[in-house]
């Protein structure tokens, strides 16, 4: 069970929620008591079962929070959107709490984080949230929008698990840090022959957040067929269609 901030010395280590910054109450606005209620998640539970680092803790607000919910900028209105490996939810649950407009799907192959991101679902009150256990290779989910990933595999790799869960015309937003450009050039051959298009770097959060969040967006272009080394054009599909 996970507790609220206000139980926090009871569930463990007697690690204390940190308080907002003034750049996420700025960025969170009336959201902010729910992303409040989300630290303090993190800060406890998170950090008992080593979702998180204790040492994390202090900078959960800026390195963690505000650091995902500023990329909700690429992200269009309405959107369903898959988190790849999404650990103890991030960042698909910080963009679910910042954008109740999204329906969120949190995929994570570890029972151990899903039971975390279960609780914290149910605990927070989010309706727009679904969480699926199983890798992002093997899950079988409606295409989505936009597919976010943070903290998952390289660029090459991650394309090859993302691309294939997005609609025709959706996107991957994979968050990199200072490597994203050799990361493109090294990715580039299997992003094309997945049906991605040109990857292009975004600066998410200038002026709201330093370093700003880098994130690599990857249009896909075509459905390829996983697995099958030619490939179809489709309609766009716009996650109506099911993964075949
Ligand atoms: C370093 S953690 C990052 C977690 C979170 N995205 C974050 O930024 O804090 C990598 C996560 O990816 C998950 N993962 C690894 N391989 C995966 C796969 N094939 N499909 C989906 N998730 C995967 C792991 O279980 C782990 O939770």
């Amino acid at each position: 069970m996970i507790e609220s901030r206000h139980d926090a010395g009871d569930s463990g280590p007697g690690v204390t929620a940190p308080g907002p910054s003034s750049s996420a109450i700025a960025f969170f606005g009336d959201r902010l008591d729910l992303a409040d209620r989300y630290v303090s998640l993190l800060a406890t539970d998170g950090v008992v079962r080593g979702l998180i680092g204790p040492r994390e803790t202090p900078r959960l607000w800026e390195r963690h929070l505000v650091n995902c919910g500023v990329m909700e900028s690429l992200i269009p209105q309405g959107a369903s959107v898959i988190d790849v490996g999404s650990g103890a939810g991030l960042p698909g649950l910080v963009l679910a709490i910042t954008r109740p407009d999204l329906t969120v799907t949190l995929v994570e192959p570890l029972a151990r984080r899903t039971v975390f991101l279960d609780e914290a679902v149910a605990s927070l009150g989010l309706g727009n949230v679904t969480v699926v256990r199983g890798r992002a290779e093997e899950v079988d989910l409606p295409f989505a929008d936009v597919v976010t990933a943070r903290a998952v595999a390289a660029l090459d790799k991650l394309a090859g698990w993302c691309l294939p869960l997005a609609a025709v015309g959706g996107r991957l937003l994979a968050m990199k840090g200072s490597s994203a450009a050799e990361e493109i050039a090294a990715a580039q051959n299997a992003v094309a022959s997945l049906g991605g298009g040109e990857a292009v770097i975004h600066l998410c959060g200038v002026g709201v957040i330093d370093p700003p969040t880098t994130v690599v967006e990857i249009v896909k272009e075509r459905h390829v067929v996983p697995g099958s080394s030619s490939a179809h054009r489709a309609a766009p599909s716009r996650g109506k269609s099911r993964r075949r």
